[in-house]
């Protein structure tokens, strides 16, 4: 059985990996991160080596040492720390998950096999169960990224009834636009206390409508502070308040994602905004361009997402 823990609620960055210019992870700069997202961004959760950490481009042994990293560099710092475990291999993952359990982590999550696919979710469920089962007493989360498993079994069917299967599921990270389907998550789910994490930053407001608990995104590592402003207006039921908030973020990712964005991006905007160097993201992902982090920083002074003093006062369209 999974241990007791504290629901995993709030936010949750999902980390990026710093990798160095040759490739190499880069696992000295692990311990300013934790600092960094605790002290300048307010975000006491992580999610490591998934979409974000570039998790399925590394190697299960560089998996296992960044998970190890993130562990110890996050005691008494950090609230949890998730690990992904999904793999393509049931073996890598079952490994991962015991690994996971070994150092400590507080979680393990797993995203639906995308090369040969479970066709069904009884299939689905039979491979996450084997998973869990390597480590038991780690609460598990079901990653569901449809866009890019490529596996579309609805996660409402996926939760039905997957407490009987894995008796230490504990929530879902939901990567998908379909509030139809996390709403009916939530709604079918309501003696469970299941953590229901929401995982599209620019719509995280209608995941919190809709019944999340929590969420888990990129744009946490660095806009976590500005985030949590929602969470707290929501809270206040102050809901005017949680829409600028919300449109403010939305209006740095919609002029990103038209400039093309990615993980790699994220590694640029990460480091332009921490200082922390997150280098290069490995192949096929493609570094992002020199033009690309002139207009993301410019974007985000405009914003007043990144302080610099001389433009404060400037901008009237600015989201303090
Ligand atoms: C497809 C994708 O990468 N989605 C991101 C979002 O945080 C996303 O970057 C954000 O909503 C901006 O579109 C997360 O859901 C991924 C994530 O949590 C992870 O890295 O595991």
């Amino acid at each position: 059985m999974a241990t007791l823990k504290k629901k995993l609620q709030g936010l949750v960055a999902a980390t990026l990996t710093p990798m160095t210019e040759n490739g190499e992870i880069n696992f000295s700069v692990i311990g300013q991160y934790v600092d960094y997202l605790v002290k300048e961004q307010g975000v006491k959760n992580v999610f490591v080596n998934g979409t974000t950490g570039e998790g399925l481009s590394l190697s299960i042994s560089e998996r296992r040492q960044v998970a190890e990293e993130w562990v110890t560099q996050g005691r008494n710092k950090l609230d949890q720390v998730v690990i992904h475990v999904g793999a393509l291999s049931l073996k890598e993952s079952q490994e991962l998950a015991r690994h996971a359990a070994e150092i400590g982590a507080d979680g393990i999550a797993v995203i639906a096999p995308f090369f040969f696919k479970p066709w069904n979710k009884d299939v689905l469920v039979n491979f996450l169960r084997e998973v869990a089962a390597a480590a038991p007493s780690l609460p598990f989360y079901y990653y569901h990224i449809p866009a890019l498993t490529g596996v579309k079994i609805r996660a409402e069917e996926v939760l039905d009834g997957i407490q009987d299967k894995i008796p230490s599921f504990q929530g879902l990270k939901f990567s998908d636009t379909d509030l139809l389907d996390f709403g009916q998550c939530v709604d079918q789910n309501h003696q469970q206390q299941f953590a229901l994490l929401f995982g599209v930053d620019e719509q995280l407001l209608s995941g919190l409508v809709m019944g999340a608990t929590g969420a888990v995104g990129s744009t946490y590592n660095y806009l976590g502070k500005k985030t949590n402003q929602i969470l707290e207006a929501f809270e206040r039921k102050d809901f005017s308040s949680a829409l600028n908030y919300q449109f403010c973020i939305q209006r740095f990712i919609n002029f990103v994602v038209k400039l093309g964005f990615g993980v790699a991006q994220t590694k640029a905007i990460m480091t332009l905004v921490s200082g922390i160097p997150m280098g290069p993201p490995r192949l096929p992902l493609q570094k992002a361009t020199r033009e690309f982090t002139d207009h993301a920083a410019a974007k985000l002074k405009s914003l007043d997402f990144l302080s610099t003093a001389d433009l404060k006062g400037r901008n009237l369209g600015a989201c303090i």
